[in-house]
């Protein structure tokens, strides 16, 4: 486990340590893999909350899947300088990760583990003050993904085919951009889980070693 960058200088608004970011088209079973992650390793990893602009699916608390927001307060968090380590537009919402949204795992001394979309994880790439080790969930094939979108029922039929299109246009430019450290392919959810385990588990103790030299 190597190829983190190396911070310097830390200033106000940096993360001391480095974000496990999960990625990947919609319904390719990010959400599904993270939760068994997070009850599996509560001590080891936390989940950023991020704000969103997106109204509630049920069964979503605000505070605990996301902060819902509408677009003006959004909007106004975002021209504050430092407020998100990252924001972006997907299907018509605003999401973002809050620098205090980290610190809040990151600060009870576990691994904050973000959830965002592609152009998020370009931008923490890009972030100098920021580490990070950026995976990609990758669903079998397309025919499956159409099936697991509609067979969760959160969407309207004309939101899933819009999630659809962007899929593959994301898979297409995330494949081809370089800016992921590991891919899983999600075919059974049990083997693309225990690659996510291993590679999460390697992360967490690569950071707790170096950090007690
Ligand atoms: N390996 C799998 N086999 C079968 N069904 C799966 C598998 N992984 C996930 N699913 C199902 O597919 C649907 C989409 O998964 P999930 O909600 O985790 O995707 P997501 O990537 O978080 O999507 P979004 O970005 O839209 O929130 C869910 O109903 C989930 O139960």
């Amino acid at each position: 486990m190597s190829g983190l960058k190396i911070l310097q200088t830390l200033p106000f608004k940096a993360i001391p340590t480095p974000l496990l970011v999960i990625s990947g088209p919609s319904g390719a079973g990010k959400s599904t893999l993270l939760n068994r992650l997070l009850i599996n390793h509560p001590q080891k990893f936390g989940f950023s909350v991020s704000h969103t602009t997106r109204p509630p699916r049920p069964g979503e608390t605000n505070g605990q899947h996301y902060r819902f927001t509408n677009r003006a307060d959004f909007e106004s968090l975002r021209a504050q300088k430092d407020f998100f380590i990252e924001s972006a537009e997907f299907a018509g919402n605003l999401y973002g990760t809050s620098v205090s949204a980290v610190r809040n795992v990151t600060d009870s001394g576990r691994m904050c583990v973000l959830d965002i979309e592609l152009m998020g994880v370009k931008q923490i790439e890009g972030n100098p003050y920021v580490q990070s080790k950026r995976v990609l969930i990758k669903p079998p094939d397309y025919e499956t993904l159409r099936r697991r979108l509609q067979k969760r029922r959160t969407e309207a039929p004309e939101v899933v085919e819009a999630r659809l299109t962007r899929a593959l246009s994301d898979l297409e430019f995330a494949e081809g951009s370089g800016i992921y450290d590991k891919a899983i392919v999600n075919h059974d959810i049990d083997l693309a889980y225990q690659e996510l385990d291993e590679y999460s588990m390697s992360l967490y103790q690569f950071v707790n070693k170096r950090d007690h030299v």
